[in-house]
């Protein structure tokens, strides 16, 4: 399924708001927007991580699903929170922001792989926001850039544990999709694709940035 994106897959993990976000050189502006969307977005990825645990068909997947939730909500949910008071974001803005068109697709494309109640498309959008973020975050031998704003959305989804999970997620896919009929592995495919393609136009989104005064 990858390969059937691989146009979209490659724009976004060579994105210029990559390039910038390893140089340190993202626009405060820009990086607060993205950071604004992102958290609208992590808010409708957890409920899609309960999915997945309510529909997976093993325990031991259901136990691995807690614990990646479980990290979510605590280190990355506060690098928002920090990154928030560096850029002087007022609470409204991180609670009800106005949302952007490609928010608002992202959270109707996870709402409805949460709500099939099919673990493998739950696992569709998810392989997808999971393993894309590796891979734009996989620079091997680059510097880390100063401030911790940029830093830490980089070493959030590039360290081991992470790596190791989105290998897991990976497995997961593969195991369970093959036991689906044709419709839903459709369904599937068509899932992972517009993820793929929200992913791309999430960060070209981010260079026409909203005002949050
Ligand atoms: C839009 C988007 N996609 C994926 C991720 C990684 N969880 C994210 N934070 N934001």
């Amino acid at each position: 399924m990858r390969e059937q994106n691989q146009v979209d897959w490659d724009a976004a993990i060579h994105h210029r708001f990559i390039d910038e976000l390893f140089a340190g050189t993202v626009a405060d502006n820009v990086l607060q927007h993205y950071l604004v969307q992102d958290y609208q977005f992590i808010d409708r990825f957890v409920a899609l991580l309960g999915a997945a645990i309510a529909s997976a068909d093993l325990f031991t997947s259901r136990v691995r699903f807690s614990r990646f939730a479980a990290m979510i909500t605590s280190d990355e949910n506060t690098y928002f929170l920090r990154a928030f008071d560096e850029l002087g974001l007022s609470e409204k803005y991180r609670t009800t922001p106005p949302l952007t068109a490609p928010t608002r697709a992202f959270q109707d494309l996870m709402a409805e792989s949460a709500e099939s109640r099919i673990y493998p498309l739950c696992l569709s959008v998810l392989v997808v926001a999971e393993w894309l973020y590796l891979s734009w975050a996989d620079r091997p031998g680059a510097a880390l850039p100063e401030r911790f704003i940029h830093a830490e959305w980089i070493t959030l989804h590039n360290n081991p544990a992470f790596a190791e999970f989105i290998g897991w997620l990976r497995a997961e896919l593969d195991r369970t999709g093959p036991l689906l009929d044709a419709q839903d592995q459709a369904r599937c495919a068509a899932m992972f694709g517009r993820a793929v393609a929200l992913e791309r136009a999430f960060f070209d989104h981010v260079y026409t940035p909203l005002d949050y005064p």
